[in-house]
């Protein structure tokens, strides 16, 4: 087991192509870190640079306590999963999983032993003798973990290991994994783009975008406390709910509207209040708010309640999920995603009345789509 820190490592490639810019990062001994973002984000680099497939272009690496940039990537002791599992097809399942033990010379008992203990593990027991190329896509990956595991080593490094898979399958390998962490505690990095994969394992979740860190926190912190618009989007399906505001300030309150919509979209708060600490030191005059999908409720037939968000808007969508129905409205020209329950009584065309806490709301600046802190 080991902790896995990164001080301000970077790796450009040749062309100026800055994958991966002056990550710092402390994956501690025995978590499951998930590093996510969407494609290109520099996920595979990063994990890359820390199995020693490829060299940092500045910034450093320890693994354990112990300088590792300098090693080689067989020195390590980190076992890397890929996206594709790079099995020996001439070589059966038990020899694949032996193979690295065998490379490494094992006294056989040795090898015999973790070979059938993780066979056991993983339930391959039954598929011992056959060949990659007779397995399904599940199996062969299953098979690429416990070649990984059978080497007991300090960290797993995983590289969407299950992006091939169906849904199914996908989800049931997922909960496998979480289970298999929780046995070895062994420090795992498991790469995805899946927001919803990278929420249901991570102990602790970076969002990655271009290049560079740009959350890190639990699933929930980085779901409830985004730090950014980005990240905001990113994270939680439907995404958060954006709206441009404009605000006029006075003395005790702030009037705020939501841009392009009728005036009775708009509310006003006292400046006192808990949720305009945020915005009363810099006072700008354009923010966006952003708000959930849970956050959003359909006020029937309630009357306006003060120092909320009522308004009106059009049942544009709606999607049965069966245990619930996702909704989408128009807020004026602003597309809204609200959960509602499948036995809501509203129809596609609909004007219904919504109300917005902003207790519950998120601020960020209009231009940077920073959090307003
Ligand atoms: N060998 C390479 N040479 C040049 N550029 C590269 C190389 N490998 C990756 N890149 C570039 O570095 C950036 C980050 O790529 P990387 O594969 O790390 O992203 P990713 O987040 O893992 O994406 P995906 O989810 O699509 O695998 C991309 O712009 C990519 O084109």
């Amino acid at each position: 087991m080991a902790q896995v820190a990164l001080k301000n490592l970077t790796k450009t490639y040749p062309g100026g192509i800055s994958a991966v810019s002056a990550i710092d990062l402390d994956i501690g001994d025995g978590e499951l870190f998930v590093l996510v973002g969407p494609s290109g984000s520099g996920k595979s680099t990063l994990l890359r640079l820390i199995a020693g497939l490829e060299t940092p272009t500045t910034g450093g690496l320890w693994i354990g306590g112990s300088r590792a940039d300098e090693l080689a990537p067989a020195d390590r002791d980190v076992a890397m999963v890929f996206q594709t599992p790079a099995l020996y097809p001439h070589l059966s399942v038990s020899e694949n999983l032996a193979f690295g033990l065998r490379a490494r010379r094992f006294p056989k008992t040795e090898i015999g032993k973790r070979v059938t203990a993780v066979a056991a593990r993983l339930g391959l027991d039954e598929l011992l003798n056959r060949r990659p190329a007779t397995l399904s896509g599940g199996q062969r990956q299953r098979v690429a973990l416990g070649r990984a595991i059978v080497r007991e080593p300090r960290a797993f490094l995983l590289d969407e290991p299950f992006s091939s898979l169906d849904a199914p399958l996908r989800a049931a390998m997922r909960a496998e994994l979480i289970d298999l962490h929780r046995k070895l505690g062994t420090t795992m990095i498991h790469v995805t783009h899946d927001q919803a994969e990278a929420m249901a394992m991570g102990d602790r979740i970076a969002v990655m975008d271009q290049g560079r860190v740009v959350q890190v926190g639990t699933p929930l912190e980085v779901y409830h406390h985004p730090a950014s618009r980005f990240v905001a989007r990113f994270i939680g399906s439907p995404p958060m709910n954006i709206l441009p505001c404009a605000v006029e300030w006075s003395n005790e309150s702030a009037r705020i509207q939501v841009m392009d919509t009728p005036s009775e979209s708009a509310w006003t708060a006292e400046l006192g209040s808990y949720w305009t600490k945020s915005l009363r030191n810099r006072k700008p005059t354009r923010v966006d708010l952003g708000v959930r999908p849970e956050q959003i409720a359909l006020a029937n037939g309630e009357s306006a309640e003060p120092g909320r968000l009522n308004a009106s808007a059009e049942v544009r969508r709606l999607e049965p999920l069966g245990h619930e129905t996702i909704a989408t409205l128009d807020l004026g020209p602003h597309p809204l995603s609200l959960r509602i329950s499948p036995g809501t009584a509203i129809r596609v065309g609909d004007q219904v009345p919504i109300r917005i806490d902003p207790n519950h709301a998120a601020w960020f600046d209009a231009e940077t789509g920073l959090v307003l802190q």
